[in-house]
């Protein structure tokens, strides 16, 4: 059989595009892999990456295609024709060409630097095929206009994220080491390749969060020993911190067979409600395999239905206050089940497939790995395991536990209905809750979903820590009533609606622009490109705070908690805890998006200064 000729020799100067971006620089080929159809090339900066034949351009031709063309243009085009990608990086000796391409910015820079770095992007942009000359005219038009500039090159860089993914391989050659050999046939290659491109390495996770192996030890013994105190404690009389340590029940108080029953009961009828063929399904975001998972996003039909068989269990004669007063065993029961799920998830993430393991969770530390979690989207079948326990019986039952602890509060106190404080807990936790469900397609593009692996701290996080501590409000009050004022009354709802207005407009925004970042409706909004190919807002909710989400839902945890007025330090636990988790989230998010974006995260950082709270923190 005749071998295709290899166009482009080992040593000879080429020129590169750069992954995602319609950037040319000069590289130097390393190498051809016949298999695959790559080549490897270096950058000057010393990035070596695979591309296809069809993204590399001879030198020759490349420069006398611009000259040509340059002629015809603008006198401030003609300067810089003939400055190739090693002008731009004396002019800056910095810069790499990850720099040069995050830092094709948009119309947020000062003007001076925003034509210093138009022309990088202008210079360097090859004119061959059919989308190049495109983006060519566009840039014309840009140059003449002047003022929209970059707005339009990075519109359509990011009309094609997912193609842009799957052409480049954007694995350095150099960490290639644990990259498996490709065996398959010719026509799967293509696949295989863009499976590769961005696929985990089986290296071992080095950076550990949570206080590394020892803090997983921890955390695996404080978390529950922290709700099960909480739990004991609250229900005091006199649950102040003077009374601590609570006096412990006997130990077979703590195992209820029943209560285990009912726990089982209801994670399966969420699940069946999950499994329906009702509501819509929803794509994920792209994996690092560039597939793109769906999920049935029926989360709203879920609360419905559970409200209505509540609803009617209660008019046949169910007592709900049973949950209040076996709250410590069915949480135990929760821990049990959240504690076999999260074995049978380690377990099988030992045999995951490389592409479907989250960056982290892989330390060969047993307990931190099992802790932390490492396969990132398990299923069973279609059953998406992680979206499952976040989005249902943990978020839906928090709510069915604030409303027997309504109605707990009413036989406790012998009230004929229940206190105010206890209404407003209910109803702003009730919102919240019914708010994620409804727009559940955006949990999405959360960390959780996105980055983090499933284990046991976010199975324990999801079946027993958000239903049993998130309603430590409403399991306050039962027993310790707080009247409020009407002015006070006002004033938490105020805070709670502006807390929700933030929360949701940010969260959506975010959303909307992930899942389309040509939408029109969102063209008003400023972004800069990153070398991935995905930009990030610098305008909007994003541009004020780097998490205005994460103020708004702080500011409503503020209004959950302040209905429990002063008198004790616990039911502000949920406002503590929540400050701690949100710090701790944004720097691991901060991190992730530095070694994700590199300089355009820096230069996101350097425009938008605040992470949390403006002017503040
Ligand atoms: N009640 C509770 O217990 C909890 C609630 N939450 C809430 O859940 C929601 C989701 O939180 P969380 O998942 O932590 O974080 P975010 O929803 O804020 O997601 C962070 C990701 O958003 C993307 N991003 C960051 N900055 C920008 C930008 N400028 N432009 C575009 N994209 C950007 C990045 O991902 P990429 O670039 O890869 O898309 C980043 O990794 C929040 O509202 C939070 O308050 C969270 C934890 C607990
Ligand atoms: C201490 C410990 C075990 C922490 C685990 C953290 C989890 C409890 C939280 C991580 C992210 C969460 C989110 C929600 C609930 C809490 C957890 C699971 C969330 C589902 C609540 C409802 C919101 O509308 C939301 C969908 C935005 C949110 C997503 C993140």
């Amino acid at each position: 059989m005749k071998m295709p000729a290899v166009k482009y020799q080992k040593g000879e100067k080429v020129m590169g595009r750069w992954p995602g971006s319609n950037l040319y620089y000069e590289v130097k080929v390393l190498s051809f892999d016949s298999m695959s159809q790559l080549y490897t090339v270096i950058y000057k900066d010393g990035t070596e990456l695979e591309l296809k034949e069809q993204d590399i351009k001879s030198a020759a031709g490349f420069q006398a295609r611009s000259r040509s063309r340059s002629r015809s243009r603008s006198p401030g085009r003609r300067r810089s024709r003939s400055r190739s990608p090693a002008r731009t990086t004396r002019r800056s000796s910095s810069r790499t060409a990850a720099a040069v391409a995050a830092a094709a910015i948009t119309d947020s820079v000062p003007s001076s630097r925003r034509e210093t770095r138009l022309k990088d992007t202008l210079e360097t942009t090859a004119p061959e095929n059919n989308s190049n000359n495109k983006h060519e005219t566009l840039e014309e038009k840009q140059k003449e206009e002047n003022n929209t500039t970059t707005k339009v090159y990075e519109t359509y860089l990011e009309a094609e994220p997912e193609k842009n993914q799957a052409r480049y391989n954007l694995r350095r050659r150099k960490d290639d080491g644990a990259a498996k050999e490709v065996t398959a046939k010719p026509e799967q290659l293509e696949v295989e390749e863009a499976k590769k491109a961005v696929a985990p390495i089986a290296t071992l996770t080095t950076q550990l969060d949570f206080g590394g192996k020892l803090g997983a030890y921890f955390w695996l013994l404080f978390l529950p020993a922290w709700v099960l105190f909480l739990i004991i404690q609250v229900n005091l009389e006199d649950p102040s911190l003077a009374n601590f340590p609570p006096p412990l029940p006997p130990l077979e108080a703590f195992l209820d067979a029943q209560a285990l029953a009912f726990v089982i009961l209801w994670i399966a009828f969420q699940a069946m409600l999950y499994i329906l063929p009702v509501g819509k399904l929803s794509e994920g975001m792209p994996l690092m395999s560039g597939e793109r998972l769906k999920y049935r996003t029926n989360g709203f039909f879920a609360i419905v239905v559970s409200a209505v068989v509540v609803a009617v269990a209660l008019h046949q004669g169910l007592d709900l206050t049973y949950i209040h007063s076996h709250f410590l065993q069915l949480a135990v029961a929760t821990f049990l089940i959240a504690t076999l799920l999260s074995v049978y998830l380690y377990v099988r993430s030992r045999y995951a497939p490389q592409e479907q393991l989250a960056l982290g969770g892989n330390s060969g530390n047993v307990v931190y790995d099992f802790f932390k979690g490492h396969e990132l989207n398990p299923r069973i079948k279609d059953f998406d395991l992680k979206f499952f326990c976040e989005m249902r019986p943990g978020l839906i039952g928090w709510c069915l536990i604030n409303f027997a602890m309504a109605l707990a509060e009413m036989k406790q106190q012998n009230l004929e209905a229940p206190s105010n404080s206890m209404i407003l807990v209910n109803l702003f936790q009730l919102l919240y809750v019914v708010d994620g469900l409804w727009n559940e397609e955006a949990i999405l593009t959360t960390m959780d979903l996105m980055h983090d692996g499933f284990g046991f701290m976010l199975a324990f996080g999801d079946l027993v820590w958000v239903p049993f501590t998130y309603t430590m409000q409403a399991y306050y009050l039962v027993r310790h009533p707080n009247p409020l004022s009407f002015p006070a009354l006002t004033a938490i709802v105020i805070l709670k609606l502006v807390g929700f207005y933030i929360f949701r407009k940010s969260n959506s925004e975010k959303n909307a622009f992930r899942r389309n970042p040509s939408d029109p409706k969102l063209s008003y909004l400023k972004t800069i490109p990153t070398a991935t190919g995905k930009s990030l807002l610098v305008s909007g909710w994003w541009g004020v705070i780097r998490h205005p989400n994460y103020l708004g839902d702080l500011l409503m945890a503020l209004a959950w908690s302040l209905p429990c007025g002063f008198s004790h330090l616990l039911p502000w636990y949920y406002m503590i805890y929540f400050i701690i988790l949100l710090v701790h989230r944004d720097s691991r998010d901060m991190s992730e998006c530095r070694r994700k974006y590199g300089s355009a995260w820096d230069e996101y950082c350097r425009t938008v200064r605040y992470r949390i709270i403006p002017c503040v923190y």
